[in-house]
């Protein structure tokens, strides 16, 4: 399934914009539903991939739940009719205003990530009557082989709680007022292409359970993060991410008790591939060695090739099928890794072309920001 461009009604629209196929969107989500079909499983979205209220009036109305990781997220995504009782929040550093959002909307979990957040959760609760659900965020200590910026379950990161430092919370947490432990939380990073890094964190759950369980310790709750990845290069010849695979390596390699909930907080892959950013060519310059194509995004309107070293796929959607060029496609804002890509193979461009930078729809639009006071990109669906 191909996202169409419809390039005429392209044409009287200010550039740079995101460009949403909810056509896929719709299709991804229902291929979740299909895979996820084990009756324990509970996807959760990850709003921090895109709160674009458009796209999140689609996963809402398919019966996701939500992972937030800031009140905010939690606002947008009740604003958006997600119910309080499907809100997963998580986050190193939560504030006492959050907590309070948290337990005024009755929230299903906090997924707790320091000794010190325990014991203010408990103690907010304690003080406004009422119960904090929390699951612990564990660092399993396990290498998603993923980016350095985007890998969060290594013993050196800043989330969760060490392994040996367990047995301490889960004791602290079966004792602290006003606080009820349902589960422990994982998310070993995001991006992840391999089925190896889940296998090993199902087999150090395993382990974590049946060691606690032999001390008369049980989770009703499971979660596993998010972090499936998606295919960058080819988003045409995989529009919607391996989801079966996905979801059949947790259910062959976790051995989940029959009353248990597994959450999972997929963000990347429900939304990428729908959304591409789409920029007109201002200039082509030519340098001494090379061409440039100067486009009129940059890094504002999406950073992960500045942030990451990220490429997102570049088609000339005016001109699909002209002569083969090379070019460094950047943007107009004054920094050097102001840049979507080096040394492209292009069909010829001229100034006005539109090209379209594909499986933005993650990380991309939610992630812009208002350097060189450049506003923020608009954004349109498909029919
Ligand atoms: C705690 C948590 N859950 C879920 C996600 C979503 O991850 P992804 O977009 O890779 O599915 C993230 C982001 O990496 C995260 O930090
Ligand atoms: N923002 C990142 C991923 C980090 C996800 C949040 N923990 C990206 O664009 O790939």
């Amino acid at each position: 399934m191909m996202t169409r461009f419809p390039i005429e009604e392209f044409s009287s629209l200010q550039t740079p914009f995101y460009f949403y196929d909810l056509k896929l969107l719709d299709r991804t989500l229902k291929e979740i539903k299909r895979t996820a079909r084990d009756s324990r499983f509970k996807v959760h979205y990850a709003i921090k991939a895109n709160a674009n209220p458009g796209i999140l009036r689609y996963i809402q109305a398919a019966g996701f739940g939500v992972d937030c990781v800031s009140g905010w997220e939690i606002e947008t995504a009740i604003e958006a009719g997600f119910r309080g009782d499907r809100i997963v929040f998580a986050g190193v550093g939560k504030s006492d205003n959050e907590i309070r959002l948290g337990l005024e909307k009755d929230i299903e979990c906090f997924n707790v990530e320091s000794e010190p957040e325990l014991r203010v959760i408990s103690q907010i609760a304690t003080e406004m009557g009422k119960t904090a659900r929390i699951a612990i965020r564990v660092n399993p200590n396990i290498d998603a082989h993923t980016h350095a910026y985007i890998t969060t379950g290594l013993a050196e990161n800043k989330f969760g709680i060490n392994l040996e430092m367990l047995p301490g919370m889960v004791a602290l947490a079966c004792t602290l007022p006003n606080i009820e432990l349902k589960g422990l939380h994982f998310h070993i990073g995001s991006q992840i292409t391999e089925n190896e890094p889940f296998v090993m964190l199902c087999e150090t759950i395993n382990r974590l359970q049946d060691e606690y369980e032999s001390r008369g310790i049980t989770f009703s709750s499971i979660n596993l993060g998010g972090g499936l990845g998606i295919d960058y290069a080819h988003p045409e010849r995989h529009p919607i991410p391996d989801f079966e695979g996905y979801f059949t390596t947790f259910h062959n390699h976790l051995h989940i008790r029959p009353d248990q909930e597994v959450h999972f907080e997929l963000g990347r892959s429900v939304v990428a591939q729908c959304g591409s950013l789409i920029t007109r060519v201002l200039y082509v310059k030519e340098g001494t060695t090379k061409k440039f194509a100067i486009v009129d995004a940059g890094m504002s309107d999406l950073i992960r090739p500045a942030l990451y070293n990220a490429h997102h796929k570049i088609e000339n959607i005016t001109n699909p099928n002209g002569e083969l060029h090379h070019y460094d496609v950047v943007g107009p804002i004054c920094e050097s890794s102001d840049c979507f890509g080096q040394d492209e193979t292009l069909p010829a461009l001229k100034r006005g072309d539109l090209l379209a930078l594909r499986s933005a729809g993650a990380y991309g639009e939610i992630m812009a920001s208002r350097y060189n006071c450049r506003p923020f990109p608009p954004s349109y669906f498909s029919e």
